[in-house]
């Protein structure tokens, strides 16, 4: 996991990553105002389709409030002038129905306008029967020539012996460009006349599923709203080619909208997650006791041909378990100032191990690396008083490396406290750096480890030619003396002839080691145990 995450995090594929987050969020973005847009339509299209329905409502309302004034108003004999000139006079009123008619079992007798009919007119079975919420029966585009209107059409609407000509209701000409309505008058749940408007939108808005009866996954928007009795209905359709024509710099606007906060997110994703997954983070949140791991890389005394001893190094168990070398996290210490805390989690780690694990009768020499800025013998030795016991199997040496930091006087007080306290002194990586002749003959040092350049330098090239000189050099200084970095059988040969290198170090001997290897390393090229534990090394 956090090798994905780091590799992501990782600055080469910064781009990759912050387009993937924006390519995420982006969808999101466009998915979410989609989802607002659609709602927005909808109501909208809701809005629109019952705004072209309320004149039909109104229409109902003045249908039923001219029967009821007619059922109350008209009590003279049927057709008779007294009737007629009543109903004249209900005609007036302003509700826009001016044509009413005596009509009784469907048969029409006298009316407003024709007076008594010579002929009565029987309208037949009605289109939509009275058996609805306004007990109201309806005959739909009937020929008016019977009322002496020749040549029209209209809507006739009757109530128990009464009946009146329904105007035309146009539907509202103000209605948005974006969408197109039907108005149908229907006649039972599956049966409809088309009456105004674009034919064939209620048919296709009945297809749609759900009961908002809106389709926008096909990209067509469909809304229907019905009057109170469900006679009248109004479908409204939609297209996104229809929206996008008349609300296209809406769009562009919001994709660009979309676009820039998803880069923004994208931005701040990409720091959270560096900032909060970047190996140095996860390095400082887990660095704790159990995270630090010990490996053991055995010197090998060339004089005895044993492996007498071991240098400690120093891994950090990643939060997946990955092994990460020091190299990645020793500048993450320093930098943080942990480096005396570090210490004391390598030296408690390879205690508990050793001291565990190390057969009985069995001293061993273990070289641990110290910071040239902890050398400070007053916190040092503290750390190591574990391993420094009168009873202790351990001969300690610390190694330290010359760096700028490092002031030779009071280095050399240091190191002469330090070796009081029973604890040996190294030069590590002495050849590189900061490394000094000088130095090498004022510091009260016990050995030198000469760096692993010259050792692991190919035959023939310069620092290779300088390997028998640097041994030569050190060897002249007295000090116990280590090559580190032997790669192969031929150079361990090689300074095993040379009769003055003390230990040697190196793949070619053998890798750093975690303990349970390294303990079966020791119990094939290691100090046999003796009753009185003498010191090999
Ligand atoms: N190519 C090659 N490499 C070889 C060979 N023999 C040994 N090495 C590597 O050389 C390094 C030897 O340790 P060093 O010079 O003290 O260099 C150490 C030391 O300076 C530092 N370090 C490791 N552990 C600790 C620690 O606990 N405390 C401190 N302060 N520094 C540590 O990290 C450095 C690197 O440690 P490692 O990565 O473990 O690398 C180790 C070891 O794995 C060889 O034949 N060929």
């Amino acid at each position: 996991m956090s090798r994905v995450i780091g590799y992501l995090i990782d600055g080469s594929h910064e781009r990759g990553f912050k387009l993937s987050v924006w390519a995420v969020v982006f969808l999101v973005l466009l998915g979410l105002s989609t989802w607002l847009v659609s709602e927005q339509v909808a109501s909208s299209m809701r809005a629109e389709t019952q705004r072209s329905l309320a004149g039909y409502e109104q229409l109902r309302a003045n249908l039923l409030s001219t029967f009821t004034e007619m059922d109350r108003r008209l009590t003279q004999p049927a057709c008779s002038p007294a009737y007629l000139q009543e109903m004249r006079r209900i005609a007036f009123l302003p509700d826009g129905i001016n044509e009413l008619l005596y009509a009784p079992n469907g048969v029409v007798r006298c009316s407003v306008n024709s007076g008594v009919l010579d002929v009565p007119k029987a309208l037949g079975a009605p289109d939509i029967a009275s058996d609805n919420a306004f007990d109201m029966a309806f005959w739909l585009d009937i020929d008016l020539d019977f009322l002496g209107l020749p040549g029209l059409t209209g809507t006739l609407a009757q109530r128990g012996n009464l009946a009146m000509i329904i105007p035309k209701q146009p539907l509202p000409t103000s209605t948005p460009r974006w969408m197109d309505q039907e108005l149908v008058f229907r006649f039972g749940e599956d049966v409809w006349k088309h009456r105004e408007g674009r034919s064939g939108i209620y048919a296709e808005a009945l297809q749609e599923e759900g009961p908002a009866r809106f389709a926008m996954l096909r990209g067509v928007f469909y809304q229907v709203s019905c009057d109170t009795g469900g006679i009248h209905c109004v479908a409204g359709r939609s297209t996104i080619g229809q929206l996008f024509s008349f609300g296209w710099l809406t769009v562009a606007v919001a994709l660009l909208v979309c676009g820039l906060v998803a880069a923004w997110v994208a931005r701040q994703v990409y720091s959270i997650a560096q900032r909060y997954w970047s190996f140095e983070e996860r390095f400082l949140r887990h660095f704790e006791k159990g995270s630090v791991i010990c490996a053991y890389q055995p010197l090998l005394d060339l004089k005895t041909n044993i492996a007498t001893g071991c240098e400690v190094l120093a891994r950090w168990k990643d939060v997946d378990g990955t092994i990460v070398p020091p190299d990645r996290f020793l500048p993450i210490i320093e930098a943080h100032g942990l480096t005396e805390r570090f210490t004391g989690m390598v030296v408690g780690h390879a205690y508990a191990d050793l001291s565990m694990r190390l057969p009985k009768g069995i001293r061993l020499q273990v070289n641990f690396n110290i910071f040239p800025q902890d050398l400070d013998a007053s916190r040092l030795i503290p750390l190591f008083a574990p391993l420094l016991s009168e009873d202790s199997p351990f001969k300690v040496v610390v190694e330290i490396v010359e760096t700028a930091e490092i002031n030779p006087e009071t280095a050399q007080v240091e190191i002469e406290r330090l070796r009081a306290a029973d604890m040996h002194v190294y030069l590590d990586d002495f050849g590189a750096g900061y490394s000094s002749m000088h130095n090498l003959a004022a510091l009260s040092i016990d050995g030198v480890k000469l760096d692993r350049s010259f050792a692991m330098a190919p035959h023939h090239s310069v620092l290779s030619r300088m390997l028998d000189h640097a041994i030569d050099l050190v060897q002249a200084s007295g000090r116990s003396l280590v090559v580190e970095g032997v790669e192969t059988k031929e150079r361990l040969n090689h300074l095993r002839a040379s009769g003055v290198v003390d230990f040697a170090q190196g793949f070619g001997i053998s890798r750093p080691l975690l303990i349970d290897a390294y303990v079966a390393y020791l119990g094939k090229h290691g100090p046999r145990p003796s009753r009185r534990p003498t010191l090999v090394a």
